[in-house]
């Protein structure tokens, strides 16, 4: 690999890195697509990290290119540590060779702890010969922020340390709600300007360039968060063990169900209103990409915590996909037997039903 440092716009510059997080479901990957489409994030590399061994961005990224590259799902310290400074290597040696890239966009999984990113992207010295983060952009649901910050102390820290927050999903809330919400943001990051986006849209210019990454402007555990994590990278710079990728903790898990033949949307609807109205505290998040009965193309599923979004028709299905539905689930204290038996026999139940309703005693499509 070439020393010298990478060119961007043909002078030799460091090349600034947005840390875009949020806890899981809050619109990252909505924002990211609206983001790239803009002519001021031509020549961005996207790196993204997804929790759990079968990830789904990867299909949901609307621009998936050699410049989109997907870190390795697994334990999430030795991801940053050990994917992302080699995603950031090779990017390097490419940019080295002449390819243009004029900044870098991380975006984190939901569940990601930004200490370790952060503290990687401050001093690992490969990074620093070429890169500079210039700023963490955190995204938070407007309509499950308060609860998500009072059940998970990652989605605490990535409000804390933010140099944007960004309130996300104000058309389903009420006023009063995003009020509360914001004065919470306010008191954990009272320098952080606080912005709104609407289904993803918004201006990049108020999102980049925030000038290089000043903990010392933060809350006071901001600064203590990220000695803690430079003191462990220093202490254990390889420690080996092996944790389960599906794993994030003794609570939370993700697994994938997926379903060779089509589904029917019915059972499945009916299905995911139940689960999501009983047990919405536990559904973190579920992500689809599903093959339905009379359908081409291939829908996109979003359920976080109590809310369902509405289906999205995707315009076509990858080149070279099997097309079985994959439903992606990240739950905490549900187990996934309990999912897996309610959805198989809502499926099961509404097909059924369509044998009775055609009356012939046929599947419908078989007869
Ligand atoms: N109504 C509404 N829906 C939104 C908004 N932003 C995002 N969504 C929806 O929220 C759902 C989740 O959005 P994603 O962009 O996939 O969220 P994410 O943060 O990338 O999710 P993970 O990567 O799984 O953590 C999708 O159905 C989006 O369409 C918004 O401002 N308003």
């Amino acid at each position: 690999m070439s020393d010298t440092a990478p060119r961007a716009s043909g002078a030799t510059l460091p090349i600034p890195v947005t840390v875009l997080t949020g806890f899981l479901g809050a619109g990252k990957t909505t924002l990211l697509n609206r983001l790239l489409k803009h002519p001021a994030l031509r020549d961005t590399a996207v790196l993204i990290n997804e929790f759990g061994e079968i990830g789904l961005d990867h299909l949901l990224v609307e621009r998936l290119d050699g410049d989109t590259v997907l870190l390795n799902a697994g334990c999430l310290c030795c991801t940053v540590r050990g994917d992302l400074v080699r995603a950031l290597r090779d990017l390097a040696a490419r940019i080295a060779k002449g390819h243009v890239i004029r900044r870098v966009v991380v975006e984190t999984t939901g569940l990601a702890d930004p200490a370790p990113i952060l503290q990687t992207l401050m001093s690992d010295p490969l990074v620093l010969s070429r890169y500079r983060l210039d700023g963490v952009v955190t995204l938070v649901d407007a309509a499950n922020g308060m609860a998500t910050l009072d059940a998970q102390p990652e989605a605490v820290k990535q409000a804390a340390v933010a140099d944007r927050l960004v309130l996300t999903k104000t058309d389903l809330t009420a006023p009063e709600q995003v009020a509360v919400l914001s004065a919470r943001l306010r008191g954990l990051n009272p320098g952080a300007p606080l912005l709104e986006a609407r289904q993803g849209e918004i201006a990049p210019d108020t999102l980049l360039d925030c000038g290089l990454y000043d903990a010392t402007r933060k809350h006071p555990d901001v600064r203590r968060w990220l000695d803690a994590e430079a003191w462990q990278a220093q202490e254990h710079p390889h420690h080996h063990h092996h944790h389960d990728p599906n794993r994030h903790d003794s609570r939370i898990h993700a697994f994938c169900l997926t379903f060779d033949a089509p589904l029917p949307w019915d059972g499945l609807a009916t299905w995911l209103e139940v689960l999501t109205m009983t047990r919405g505290e536990s559904v973190l998040r579920v992500k689809g990409l599903l093959n339905l009965e009379g359908e081409d193309r291939p829908v996109a599923i979003h359920g976080v915590q109590h809310l369902f979004h509405p289906p999205v028709k995707l315009e076509r299905w990858p080149e070279g996909d099997d097309r079985r539905s994959r439903l992606v689930f990240i739950l905490r204290d549900l187990d996934r037997a309990t999912v897996e038996r309610g959805l198989r026999a809502f499926a099961e139940s509404a097909r059924q039903q369509a044998v009775i309703a055609a009356g012939d005693g046929q599947p419908p499509g078989t007869g």
